[in-house]
C-alpha cells in the first residue's frame, strides 16, 4: 500500500515526534510511505493538485483545517486517512478515530472505507460545517499566538469578544427554495462541534444532506442560552433555534453590510454571499472496523 502523508507542522503547535511514530507504525505494517510537510495555508491542496499519482491513500496529519485542505486536493477514488494532531480535531472525534499513532496507522492500513458526503461552499468542499454570523466572527477573531500557547482557550476568548455583536446583523437564507431570516447559522454536515460537543443530532456525514441550524432570535442572552445548551447536546431544542435538513442553501447578509466572513471546517473561508450544497460526489474515509458510535439513529 502506497501512503502519502500530508503533515502540517503548525497544527496543534507541531507534533513532529508523533509524526515519526505514525510513519514508523505505517511502515511496520508494510506501507510504503512518502511524507510531505506543508509550508503554509493552501499548500496541502496545491501540492496534491500538482500530483498525478497520489498513491493508495492520502493521510492528513494535522487538525480539521489540514484535513479540509487535503480533501480539496484529493483525486476522486483516493481514500482519505486521518491522524489528528491539531487543536480541536473534531472530525477525528466524529469518526471515533484513535489518538495514538500506532492505532491510527492500524486504521489507515487495515481499517475500512466509509463513504462520506462532503458539503460544498462555493468552490470549496468541507466535511464538518460552514458558519455564518457569530460562528464565523469567532473563527476570524481567534488570536493565533494565543491558540499556539493555550489551544482551545483561544476560541473561548474570541467567543467572549463577539457576544455583544450578536443580533446586530441579520442574514437571509434560501433553503431548498424556502426563505428564513436569522441572526447566525451553522450549516452542519456532521454532528460534532468544538471538540466533544454534539451540535446536531440529525446531521450525518454519510448522508447527502446538510443540517442548517439557524438562530432566529436576537439578544446576547439568547446566544448565551444556545451556547449553554451545547455541552448537553441540546442546542437544537432551544426555542428560536430552527434546524432543517437541506441540500441547497443560499445566504446573503441584509442591510448593505460588506466584509461578512464565513468559516468552513474551523478556518476562515471567504465572505458572503454564498451558496452551500452537497458535493457532487462522495469521498472515502478510512475508519476503524467497528461501527461508529450512535449520536442518534442507526450506526454507520
Ligand atoms: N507550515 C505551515 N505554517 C503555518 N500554517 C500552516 C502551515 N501549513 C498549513 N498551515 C495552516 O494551518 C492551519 C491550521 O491547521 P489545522 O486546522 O489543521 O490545525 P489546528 O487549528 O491546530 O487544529 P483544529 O482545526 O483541529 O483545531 C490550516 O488551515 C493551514 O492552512
Amino acid at each position: 500500500m502506497k501512503v502519502l502523508v500530508i503533515y502540517n507542522p503548525a497544527a496543534g503547535g507541531g507534533r513532529d515526534a508523533l509524526l515519526r511514530r505514525f510513519v514508523q507504525a505505517l511502515q511496520a505494517r508494510g506501507a510504503e510511505v512518502e511524507t510531505y510537510h506543508t509550508t503554509g495555508p493552501g499548500d496541502a491542496t496545491r501540492a496534491l493538485q500538482a500530483r498525478t499519482d497520489q498513491g493508495d491513500v492520502v493521510v492528513a496529519v494535522g487538525g480539521d483545517g489540514t484535513t479540509n485542505e487535503v480533501l480539496n486536493g484529493l483525486q476522486p477514488e483516493v481514500p482519505l486517512g486521518l491522524f489528528a494532531t491539531g487543536t480541536a480535531n473534531v472530525l477525528a472525534k466524529e469518526l471515533a478515530l484513535p489518538k495514538h499513532p500506532e492505532q491510527a496507522a492500524e486504521v489507515v492500513v487495515n481499517g475500512r472505507n466509509l463513504l462520506v458526503w462532503p458539503g460544498q461552499l462555493n468552490a470549496q468542499r468541507f466535511l464538518m460545517w460552514v458558519g455564518v454570523g457569530y460562528d464565523a466572527w469567532v473563527v476570524r477573531g481567534v488570536n493565533l499566538a494565543v491558540k499556539r500557547v493555550f489551544g482551545k482557550l483561544a476560541y473561548v476568548q474570541a467567543m467572549l469578544q463577539q457576544v455583544a455583536r450578536y443580533g446586530q446583523v441579520r442574514y437571509r437564507f434560501v433553503i431548498d427554495g424556502r426563505e428564513q431570516l436569522a441572526y447566525s447559522a451553522v450549516i452542519a454536515n456532521a454532528s460534532h462541534y468544538g471538540g466533544d460537543f454534539i451540535l446536531s443530532r440529525q446531521a450525518r456525514l454519510t448522508a447527502p444532506t446538510l443540517q442548517v441550524l439557524m438562530f432566529t432570535r436576537p439578544g446576547r442572552w439568547q446566544l448565551i442560552k444556545c451556547l449553554a445548551a451545547l455541552p448537553f447536546g441540546l442546542m437544537e431544542s432551544v426555542a428560536g433555534v430552527v434546524s432543517v435538513s437541506a441540500r441547497d442553501v443560499q445566504v446573503e447578509v441584509l442591510g448593505g453590510i460588506t466584509d461578512e466572513p464565513l468559516q468552513a471546517d474551523g478556518d476562515p473561508a471567504g465572505q458572503l454571499p454564498a451558496r452551500v450544497t452537497v458535493a457532487e460526489r462522495p469521498v472515502l474515509v478510512r475508519v476503524g472496523r467497528t461501527p461508529l458510535p450512535r449520536v442518534d439513529g442507526p450506526a454507520n
